[in-house]
């Protein structure tokens, strides 16, 4: 079965070890949330998970073949189109021109940007806007792990929901799995099955909290309980450094 395996990971800096060891599993068709406070490592691990920096220790096992990544800044190339940004993907794949081009206007309209929008350069869009080019650019692939560095933090709640739904569609039609980075309890309910929490220094899992509610996370009230039961439980708290409930 495909999944990504971490197996005693660490990470230092210089000489401050800032992570680890640290061992997870992401399953084929899995949704994970990495939480915790500012520094515990979140950003660290999943840029291993990435690929983009290499563990000072521990075996990393990625079966995945196309993952893709978004980040809390949607980093355009500011001198193509937003259609352009939307089509990158499919260009590092080889998919021919009139081909990208078709594509990229698709899931850019079907996120809600006009055919007016995608020829205008980043610079001329709202942050807003660029976030659903960013989120665009990441799907259009149709990548088999997805992994999402606080990539909604930035926006306002109404995009935050549409998105969510957007998101959330891709998952179930194409069983990508989910690895993200978010600094909100009620979002990682929402859109994972499974929230691990970091926190100490150096950064180590605290806690694992399954979400359940398959079916119940377009509920507000299931997802206000929910969040509310999480919170209280006394590992994630002082994980947070927040006073015993
Ligand atoms: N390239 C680097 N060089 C030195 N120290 C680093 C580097 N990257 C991260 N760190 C340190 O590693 C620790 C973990 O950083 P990281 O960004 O992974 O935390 P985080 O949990 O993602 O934080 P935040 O929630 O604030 O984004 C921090 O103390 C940070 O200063």
């Amino acid at each position: 079965m495909t999944r990504l395996t971490m197996h005693e990971i660490s990470q230092n800096f210089a000489t401050r070890r800032v992570l680890g060891p640290v061992s997870m599993t992401l399953e084929q068709g899995e949704a994970v949330a990495l939480v915790g406070p500012s520094g515990s490592g979140k950003t660290t691990l999943l840029n291993i998970a990435a690929g983009l920096l290499i563990p000072s220790e521990g075996v990393l096992r990625n079966d995945f073949a196309k993952p893709t990544l978004m980040f809390q800044q949607p980093r355009l190339l500011p001198w193509k189109t937003a259609l352009d940004n939307i089509a990158l993907g499919l260009k590092a794949r080889g998919v021919p021109g009139n081909e990208r081009q078709f594509q990229a206007q698709e899931i850019g309209l079907q996120l809600g940007l006009s055919e007016e929008d995608l020829l205008k350069y980043p610079a001329a869009l709202s942050g807003g806007m660029q976030s659903r080019v960013a989120l665009a650019r990441a799907l259009l692939p149709q990548p088999d792990l997805l992994l999402l560095d606080e990539a909604f933090s930035a926006l306002d709640i109404g995009l935050k929901a549409e998105l969510y739904r957007y998101l959330q569609q891709a998952i179930s039609d194409t069983g990508c799995s989910l690895l993200m980075i978010t600094h909100d309890p009620a979002e990682a309910m929402r859109l994972v099955d499974r929230i691990i929490v970091l926190g100490g220094n150096p950064g180590h899992i605290c806690y694992e909290f399954h979400t359940g509610g398959h079916n119940q996370r377009q509920q507000q009230n299931w997802l206000l309980e929910r969040t509310r039961d999480f919170l209280g439980i006394a590992a994630v708290r002082a994980a947070f450094h927040l006073e015993p409930a």
